[in-house]
């Protein structure tokens, strides 16, 4: 009986939350190989050591202990619980309650039970209260059982209140950490897996949310009915609580070990956890690609091989929570057989009656139960720790570039200048050592050079995704670093090589980036869709813009794709157009009718243009290309003036594209 009621304080360790809890709840458009990064959200990340003030989430797990930082540590967790504590006092004063009357009711049953034996019965003079009290329910049993019942609402009410504080706090958490990854660098998610991510964001957030919810109270009814019922026990007989003294080492001794062994393997769980969503993540979103590569048994057995490291340290959990238990059976079974055996002893020699034995044993099951408890109660506050840790990091962790602040500059009057610019990706060798151009503002600038050179990435500079690590990029003189990046980007609109939809409704793909979606009109999204030659195909879908597009557009072929994304750069009209391949998935004709339109657009509106482009029959109508090659520009001019150069990066460039035609043309 001890040790059933010591395993229900058992943890659920596989969803981690605390013990009773456990049982009871059991861009738009970004371009070039940016653009591919982020498109493998859920995909790429992790923790590598940081440099250049890289933002690195150690996303690994060390078991916490219980040193200074610590103690700190569980301040923060309880700070969680701040704008709850109403609630939380609440619970705990149904706490009071519920206790109350399950404390006192085993010594007024073993008075009742003393009622019915006639040779018993109390001297005059010397009741208490809860001799007052058995007498009362012996004549009203009814009372009993209402008795019980306040008990059992006022638990009810208790796990109400901590549950959902519980739930509050877990919902206060979740958005704050998803705020804060939603801010940071692109070089945070170049090095952190948010798969893994979004696991500590639904694992450790209900662990850092129970454990200061359900946990706290758990742990205060375990206090306060161990302290209760060990009172009670040496004040219903003093000679019975001698057993308890070799009794008490053990358990917390059995506690002390597996507890710690317990503790291990959570975390070790949640880890396993987080690795198999990780793979889980990655590869559903490139099912795709896992499919057209006929990888579903390699696949299957990346899955396998996490699942198989998860009932590995499962076996390990399940062997310590094995002899955990025994031990507690054994102990309790040998803790109470020694209570009847000696207890039976003392009422033969008149020193004990048979209602303070009943007493007694049930106090001590109350008790041994509330020990277990407690000690559930640190270890839960344990994982608690350990899984507060990482999502601290990632709440707390600053962005290099902020999302606002800043100059807010809206359109570039003169030029964008690009002055020595050096650049590097974390880890990865110098790609830029001395980039100086400009962007004329109402002009159509080309970037062209190799795969690999850096176009894309130059355009991540421009929206201010990446920082260069030497040299200024001035718009109009101001440096972009003071300006506002959230202001700067909106008036940008860009096509990547990849185009993104998101799934829902192709209506709201192409309002997506617009500051405020529900403002823009119908006529507005028609037009867009007509200039990016988008309308044809549109109005041939039976639910036209209302079609919904799937995950990441898959139900659009790659060129309708690629409209609809040109759609939501132009709908906004923004004064700067960046297209990375904008028109690279387009057929002949789709192309040609898009040059037409944006070249319409830019009469008309006077946009400044940076186009990336591979296909250099593209932008032979730019006003100026930009060569860039081996870390820095190598030609600049117009397509004519750059074909006439002798042994020239573009005029190589051409002449192999010439040949590829012919090639391909064969
Ligand atoms: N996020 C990143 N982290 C590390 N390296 C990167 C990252 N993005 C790009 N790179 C590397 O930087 C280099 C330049 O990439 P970028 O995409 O700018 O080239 P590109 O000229 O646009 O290439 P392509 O014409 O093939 O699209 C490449 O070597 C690429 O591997």
């Amino acid at each position: 009986m001890l040790s059933t009621l010591a395993a229900r304080a058992s943890t659920c360790l596989r969803c981690g939350t605390s013990s009773s809890a456990a049982r009871s709840a059991c861009f738009s458009t970004i371009s070039g190989t940016t653009r591919r990064k982020m498109l493998q959200v859920g995909k790429k990340l992790l923790a590598q050591p940081a440099i250049r003030n890289v933002a690195v989430v150690d996303t690994k797990r060390a078991s916490a202990k219980l040193g200074r930082s610590t103690w700190k540590d569980l301040r923060a967790i309880f700070k969680l619980a701040g704008p709850y504590k109403g609630r939380i006092i609440l619970g705990l004063s149904f706490l009071g309650i519920s206790s109350s009357v399950f404390l006192l009711t085993p010594r007024t049953l073993g008075k009742l039970i003393d009622e019915f034996d006639d040779t018993k019965k109390q001297e005059p003079g010397t009741e208490d209260a809860t001799l007052l009290m058995a007498r009362y329910f012996k004549e009203h049993p009814v009372a009993l059982a209402g008795v019980l019942l306040i008990g059992a609402a006022a638990i009810a009410a208790r796990v109400y209140c901590m549950h959902t504080a519980g739930q509050l706090i877990i919902n206060d958490l979740r958005k704050k950490v998803f705020a804060s990854v939603l801010k940071q660098d692109m070089k945070f998610f170049d090095k952190n897996k948010v798969g893994e991510i979004v696991s500590r964001l639904s694992t450790d957030a209900l662990i850092v949310g129970y454990s200061v919810s359900m946990n706290l109270s758990d742990g205060a009814r375990a206090l306060v009915t161990c302290l209760g019922s060990g009172s009670l026990m040496v004040y219903t007989s003093p000679a019975l609580c001698k057993v308890m003294f070799f009794v008490i080492p053990i358990m917390v001794g059995t506690f002390a070990v597996f507890g710690r062994l317990q503790r291990k393997y959570t975390l070790e769980m949640q880890d396993a956890v987080a690795a198999a969503n990780q793979v889980a993540t990655e590869r559903l979103g490139s099912v795709k690609t896992v499919r057209m590569l006929v990888a579903e048994p390699k696949e299957r057995a990346a899955y396998g091989a996490k699942i198989q490291n998860i009932w590995d340290i499962s076996k390990k959990e399940g062997a310590a929570k094995g002899v955990m238990f025994g031990s507690f059976q054994f102990t309790g079974y040998m803790a109470l057989s020694t209570i009847l055996f000696y207890g039976s002893t003392l009422i033969s020699k008149g020193l004990l009656t048979y209602g303070e034995l009943s007493s007694f044993c049930l106090y001590a099951v109350l008790s041994a139960a509330s020990l277990s408890n407690m000690s559930g109660f640190f270890v839960e506050i344990m994982k608690g720790l350990g899984a507060s840790a990482r999502l601290f990091e990632l709440r707390d962790q600053k962005p290099m570039i902020p999302l606002v602040g800043g100059i807010k500059k809206e359109n570039v009057e003169k030029e964008i200048t690009f002055e020595n610019v050096t650049f590097a990706y974390p880890d990865r060798d110098r790609l830029f050592s001395n980039i100086s151009f400009q962007v004329p503002a109402g002009k159509i600038t080309a970037v062209v050079g190799p795969s690999g050179s850096g176009k894309s990435t130059i355009a991540s500079l421009m929206l201010r995704l990446y920082e260069p690590d030497g040299g200024r990029i001035l718009v109009d003189g101001v440096d972009l670093k003071d300006m506002d990046p959230s202001v700067w980007r909106r008036n940008i609109g860009t096509v990547g090589q990849e185009p993104v939809l998101f799934s829902t409704s192709i209506r709201e793909n192409i309002v997506y980036g617009a500051e405020h979606p529900e403002q823009v009109t119908e006529a507005q999204i028609e037009e867009a869709a007509k200039q990016s030659n988008s309308w044809e195909f549109l109005r041939r879908f039976p639910d036209g813009l209302n079609t919904m597009v799937g995950e990441h557009g898959s139900t659009l072929s790659g060129g309708q794709k690629q409209r609809v994304a040109i759609a939501r750069a132009l709908v906004t009209n923004p004064r700067i157009l960046i297209l990375d391949e904008a028109t690279s998935a387009l057929d002949a004709t789709s192309e040609y009718l898009v040059r037409v339109a944006l070249n319409r657009l830019l009469e008309n509106s006077q946009q400044t243009v940076l186009i990336i482009a591979h296909r250099l029959s593209t932008i032979k109508h730019a006003d100026q290309i930009v060569v860039i090659d081996q870390g820095t520009v190598v030609e600049r001019g117009t397509f004519d003036e750059l074909v006439q150069i002798e042994d020239g990066v573009f005029k190589k460039l051409v002449e192999k594209q010439t040949i590829g035609w012919n090639g391909a043309a064969v």
